[in-house]
């Protein structure tokens, strides 16, 4: 059988870049199965260099950043790797939309396909970006930047597709759901439950976007406008941030036996959605006080379907993985 080559450059090889990258190309025998495809990782760069190879780079050439060229970032790269598919897992910036947002102005419009993992571009920028895609029959999936394992874009899109949706309660960011469980149950300081979550690898390279509410506001502006077709200004989101919240709160918690986590909300009303970022206390027996440590929760109600809740999806890196290979396959059975 002939396989159809896809080319994959990856923008971002931290943490998670890395992981996705042994992850492919350990399963390029199963692509080339299931979808008829030769997967190849042409390309891979950090912040500072790059290492493009046509044919396909090993683990091993991946490995050893030594032999990485100094300099082969950005648009440099792309055009040097010449993807059908990039996969960006670099840090956000919610100023600027991040590195991100170059990688999606450069592919979009040459209908080079977009994996994100980031999510400040989207976050800032999604409308036009996808308005970009749409013009030239680009896909673009974003389950790593919307919330990974906890499949909300998914489930909204495929699962309740043409439903009106009223509303949306999500306990998106991993680690500050970490972070106020090991404060409230465990009676740890803010700062070593923060160490923790950073030392297992779920939180931000700045680990103040997910205190201050942004990480949630934006998987919240990423899931409305991938799946619900909205996309929110992110800016006009207002937000709680958990570094607020004061001992007395969480001494209060503790005694009722509640369990905190910071949520996002979309609410419809009559002129479109609103959306919220605040921290809220559940009672025992709410589903969402089950989500213990980094675990993940959504509540959606909508119209004729009526109310659900997903309970999973905790924020691990392994689990972030997985939500990227997951958004591969979608991506191979659709081109
Ligand atoms: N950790 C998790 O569980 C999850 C993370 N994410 C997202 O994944 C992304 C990466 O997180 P993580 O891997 O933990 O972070 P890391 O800090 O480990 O990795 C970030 C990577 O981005 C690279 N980078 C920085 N600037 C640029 C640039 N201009 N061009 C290309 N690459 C650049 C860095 O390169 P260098 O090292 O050379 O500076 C580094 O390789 C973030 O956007 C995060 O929000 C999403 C879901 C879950
Ligand atoms: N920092 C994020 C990582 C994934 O988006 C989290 O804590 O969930």
């Amino acid at each position: 059988m002939t396989l159809r080559v896809v080319r994959v450059a990856l923008t971002g090889s931290g943490g998670i870049g890395s992981r996705v990258a042994v992850a492919l190309l350990a399963r390029r025998v199963r692509y080339a199965e299931r979808f008829g495809v030769d997967l190849r990782l042409v390309g891979a760069a950090g912040s500072r260099a790059g290492i493009v190879g046509s044919g396909g780079i090993a683990v091993g050439e991946f490995e050893d950043r030594a032999s990485w060229a100094l300099g082969l970032t950005g648009a440099a790269f792309l055009a040097e790797a010449a993807p059908d598919v990039i996969i960006d897992a670099g840090p956000n910036d919610y100023e600027t939309g991040g590195p991100g947002l170059a990688h999606l102005e450069w592919a979009l419009p040459r209908g080079i396909h977009a994996i994100m993992v980031s999510k400040s571009a989207l976050a800032l920028h999604g409308a036009r970006l996808l308005g970009l895609a749409s013009a030239s029959s680009s896909r673009v999936h974003a389950s790593g930047a919307s919330s990974a394992a906890l499949p909300a874009v998914d489930f909204l899109r495929h699962n309740l597709a043409g439903a009106s949706v009223t509303r949306v309660e999500a306990a998106l960011t991993g680690t500050t759901s970490f972070v106020l469980d090991a404060v409230t149950r465990q009676g740890s300081s803010l700062d070593a439950a923060v160490a923790e979550a950073i030392s297992r690898g779920i939180a931000e390279p700045d680990p103040t976007f997910d205190l201050d509410g942004s990480d949630t506001a934006a998987k919240l502006v990423v899931i409305a406008g991938l799946a619900l077709g909205e996309w929110l200004p992110f800016r006009g989101i207002t937000r709680e941030s958990v570094l607020e919240v004061t001992g007395a709160r969480v001494a209060a918690w503790r005694e009722a036996g509640e369990k905190p986590a910071l949520v996002g909300v979309l609410e419809r009303t009559a002129t479109g959605y609103e959306a919220r970022v605040e921290v809220r206390a559940y009672p025992r027996e709410h589903p969402f006080a089950s989500a213990t440590g980094s675990t993940k929760a959504l509540m959606v109600s909508a119209e004729g379907f009526g109310d659900y809740t997903l309970v999973g999806g905790a924020s691990t890196p392994e689990a972030t993985v997985a939500a990227v290979l997951k958004d591969v396959e979608h991506l191979l059975a659709e081109l």
